[in-house]
């Protein structure tokens, strides 16, 4: 098991009261599998991945990343945890202006003291995994919104993370472009085992993943696979 939200209920302050965002969910996303999360806007859906992400603290509830039960961690702990463990890829692929491709890659594990060597190497059949090893010179203005989606799902991947969480990263895509990025997903997931979430507001790409988890008022319930 990878990644187990176990009873979760996270509340935000409102007004004089408080409100309920993640409503007693438990979720479990075993190693190898596609987990998409769908559900109205507002339903709860970046919540659940921001408590998974271990960047927010549930009321109550445990969250269990990789074997590790997070509460049990202080805030470097949980640092070190999602830095190794968790791999993050944001709707925006948000990457550095200046670098090439190769090196978007590359600055994440030089950040944990890896050997060039070695960092490089990886990157490169990183980029090659997500079918970019021609680009790997190339800086971002020089790449279309797939090739820069990718770049930013491989960087997710360097420090090979066990828990893998994907917030919409097609909704900036046309929908071919889109389809393609589920279906890069699919394929790492399974190549690399990661437990991948996978929060999508196009039901089209539910075809792809393995396991459908529809988000309602911040309660989550299975859905059967299209
Ligand atoms: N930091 C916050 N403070 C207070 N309330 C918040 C905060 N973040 C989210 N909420 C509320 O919690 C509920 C769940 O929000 P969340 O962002 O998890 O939904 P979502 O399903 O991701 O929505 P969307 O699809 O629009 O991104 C909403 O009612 C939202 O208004």
């Amino acid at each position: 098991m990878s990644l187990l939200l176990d009873d979760v209920t996270l509340t935000y302050p409102d007004g004089d009261g408080r409100l309920t965002a993640l409503d007693a969910v438990t979720l479990e996303v075993p190693a190898g599998v596609l987990t998409a999360v769908v559900g109205p806007s507002g339903s709860g859906k970046s919540s659940l991945l921001a408590v998974a992400a271990t960047l927010v603290t549930p009321d109550r509830g445990r969250v269990v990343v990789a074997g590790t039960d997070t509460g049990s961690l202080d805030q470097a702990g949980r640092a070190a945890l999602r830095r190794e463990k968790i791999g993050i890829v944001f709707q925006q692929p948000n990457l550095l202006a200046s670098l090439t491709a190769v090196e978007q890659l590359q600055v994440m594990a030089h950040l944990s003291g890896a050997q060039p060597k070695a960092v490089r190497e990886r990157a490169m059949a990183l980029l090659d995994a997500v079918g970019l090893a021609g680009q790997a010179g190339r800086r971002p203005h020089q790449l279309s919104g797939g090739q820069r989606q990718r770049i930013n799902i491989a960087r997710a991947l360097m420090n090979e993370p066990a828990v893998l969480l994907v917030d919409e990263p097609t909704s900036a895509l046309d929908h071919e472009r889109g389809a393609a990025v589920v279906e890069l997903l699919a394929t790492l997931t399974e190549e690399r085992g990661t437990a991948t979430v996978l929060v999508t507001h196009d039901r089209t790409h539910l075809a792809r993943t393995d396991r459908t988890v529809v988000v309602q008022d911040g309660r989550v319930s299975e859905q059967a696979l299209a």
